[in-house]
């Protein structure tokens, strides 16, 4: 009866009485090795004697202000970013609610060293780094137990329980959202074989800490097909399958029966592709859209921050989207899916035919601008490919150039828009962003590879070059670049798709929607679009700080859900009116605060 008492009275302590309780039978070692529910020195008193942790932890109880403080000096301590990356991952690993509590604190700080640029570092060193495995790992040679392993996760993931009658989190399917990489084309470093599962953890932490997705209804993702990356196969060390990567029949295989088991075992759960390589990106998102929910984030993510960002920036310069001549440098995954966003938002507010709205842009490839007498030419660089003939009207100087280059086209082309995807680092020089400036009163100015040492410039030197008139975003973050007329700081955008995915993820599954469409993602762009402090001062970032995703994401997630409640793909049954959406939404988010525990009832039972 004593533990009954106890827990009667801790139920109605002040601290935590709004907060629902979680039934568990776990105690002492074994509750502590449970991240999920770990409260390491936050344990109560009551806790501690209930749960039988005393004796498994300093007499002390703590609250979890104070266990961030202690976790952020031991977080500050480490000497490299890289190391600051891999604390971070031990204290995911031993205590969930600490460490997105902390992250939360301080994602200006934090997201930086979690995500990109360092994340970048992570996965390259992975073997090197690994300490415990998190996440999911489908190796090629262990395919024919692929189904098993998928189903081990998810009869290992944590599931609440709630005490009869209260809010219950546990639905029908195991996991919402499924994060995979293949590994091939991580940011702009390329085929980084089993350390890809590291993007992969930090996009979902990224759902958790930028959109309040439950971390426990996440599967994180590698699907390891092999390796060309020759600096992998030299490592004694190296973790993954050690095998050239599988390409062709093989590898559609391999994914498609992961496909196929993601949707039989998680039925409705949300597929986001990341970093798959150039040619397996737009052909997987394109084949299973129509089967399952899925979102290639590098394409649509992207496309969707780039086109919020250009949305701002042409209100500063009270332009039209139709009125841009936009030079994309780089047509590949990101630089495409850019372009088809921006596009295909030129048809919808604009009114364009589809052919007048590809004709505002000029992409540039390794072979220089694409031309349509181009024999390489693929997917959606086909829609973009200018006439030759259209060449033959450029200058004399220009077209003798053996292939035409950036400097070459912008001068041609005066655009007054430069997007960058190309991973190749200062491309934007001096010469091509002075050439762009003398053409166009503010130039807007994307040089979105990452992570930062591919940049295509320096945001302070676009600024620098263009007198302070550039509107720049970049996709990783960088400090405020001074005006050199007005001496004030110009604060840089980050357009990393980051800043929309977990608002669309969000509103896809709090939606229950049998799809991600153009329009569910064109809402999301609507309303990030519409929190760009640009819109109120023109000297202001074209988009909101990435720090505050999380007010953002709920803005972003309210147009999805209420988008998809309009095409009829929602299976929800709520009122199509705002609050009601924003309250449903926020009834599903997850936040990092300690429940009180309640002990099983059979465990009750043998008082
Ligand atoms: N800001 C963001 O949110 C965001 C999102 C996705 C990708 N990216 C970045 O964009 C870059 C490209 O990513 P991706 O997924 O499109 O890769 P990708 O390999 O699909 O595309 C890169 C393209 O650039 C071309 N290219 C390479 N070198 C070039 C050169 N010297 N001149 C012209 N073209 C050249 C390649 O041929 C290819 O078509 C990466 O650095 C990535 O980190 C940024
Ligand atoms: O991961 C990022 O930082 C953004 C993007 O998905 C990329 O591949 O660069
Ligand atoms: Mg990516």
């Amino acid at each position: 009866m004593h533990r009954r008492f106890l827990q009667q009275k801790r139920l109605q302590s002040s601290s935590t009485k709004n907060l629902i309780p979680i039934r568990t039978s776990l105690k002492g070692a074994g509750l502590l090795q449970q991240p999920v529910l770990n409260k390491g020195s936050a344990f109560s008193r009551e806790e501690r004697e209930i749960f039988q942790v005393d004796g498994h932890i300093p007499y002390d109880v703590h609250s979890l202000e104070k266990q961030m403080v202690r976790a952020y000096a031991q977080f500050k301590r480490q000497p490299s970013n890289i190391l600051k990356h891999a604390f971070l991952a031990s204290l995911r690993d031993q205590n969930q609610i600490l460490f997105y509590a902390l992250v939360s604190s301080r994602l200006k700080e934090m997201l930086p060293v979690l995500y990109t640029p360092t994340v970048g570092e992570a996965v390259s060193q992975y073997s090197d780094l690994f300490r415990r495995p998190i996440g999911c790992f489908l190796s090629l040679p262990t395919a024919h137990t692929m189904r098993e392993q998928l189903q081990s996760h998810a009869n290992a993931a944590f599931r609440y329980k709630y005490p009869p009658g209260m809010k219950n989190s546990d639905t029908e399917r195991p996991f919402d959202i499924v994060v995979v990489t293949d590994s091939e084309g991580i940011l702009g470093i390329g085929d980084q074989g089993v350390g890809g599962i590291s993007i992969s953890t930090s996009k979902a932490a990224l759902y958790v800490a930028g959109a309040g997705v439950d971390p426990n209804r996440i599967l994180s993702v590698v699907l390891d097909v092999g390796t060309d990356n020759h600096t992998l196969f030299a490592n004694p060390l190296y973790m993954g399958y050690k095998h050239v990567r599988t390409r062709g029949v093989a590898y559609d295989h391999f994914v498609h029966q992961f496909m196929m088991n993601i949707k039989e075992l998680f039925p409705g759960a949300l597929v986001h592709f990341e970093d798959f390589g150039l040619n397996n990106a737009a052909r997987l998102l394109e084949t299973y859209k129509p089967v399952l929910p899925c979102f290639n984030d590098d394409i649509e993510g992207t496309g969707a921050v780039a086109l919020a960002a250009t949305m701002s920036a042409i209100g500063v310069t009270k332009s039209k989207l139709c009125d841009q001549r936009i030079v994309v440098y780089g047509a590949g995954t990101a630089g495409m899916g850019i372009a088809n966003q921006i596009r295909d938002a030129m048809i919808e507010v604009d009114g364009l035919t589809l052919e007048e709205a590809n004709s505002r842009f000029w992409c540039i490839d390794r072979d220089g601008l694409l031309l349509k007498s181009n024999p390489r030419l693929q997917g959606s660089q086909h829609d973009y490919a200018r006439d030759d003939e259209e060449v033959r009207d450029w200058t004399r100087e220009i077209q003798e150039q053996p292939n035409l280059r950036i400097l070459d086209v912008v001068k041609a082309v005066k655009p007054t828009m430069l997007v960058g995807c190309s991973t190749n680092a200062r491309s934007f020089n001096e010469d091509v962003i002075r050439t762009m400036a003398e053409h166009v009163e503010r130039p807007i100015i994307f040089p979105m590879s990452n992570p930062t040492s591919l940049v295509e410039v320096d945001p302070a030197d676009a600024n620098e070059w263009t007198d302070g008139r550039a509107l720049i975003a970049t996709g990783s973050p960088f400090p405020p670049a001074k005006n050199p007329i007005t001496g004030k700081d110009y604060f840089i955008a980050e357009a990393n798709n980051a800043l929309i995915y977990p608002g669309l993820g969000l509103g896809t599954i709090a939606s229950r929607s049998s799809k991600m469409s153009k329009g569910m993602i064109l809402a999301g762009v609507k309303a990030l679009a519409s929190a760009s402090p640009a819109l109120e001062d023109p000297d202001a970032p074209l988009l909101p700080d990435l720090a505050g995703v999380r007010k953002v994401s709920l803005q972003i997630a309210a147009a999805v859900v209420r988008q998809a409640m309009e095409e009829g793909v929602a299976n929800i049954n709520l009122k199509k009116d705002d609050d009601a959406i924003i309250e449903h939404i926020k009834f599903g988010m997850w936040d990092p605060v300690y429940r009180p525990l309640e002990l099983e009832p059979e465990d009750l039972t043998s008082d």
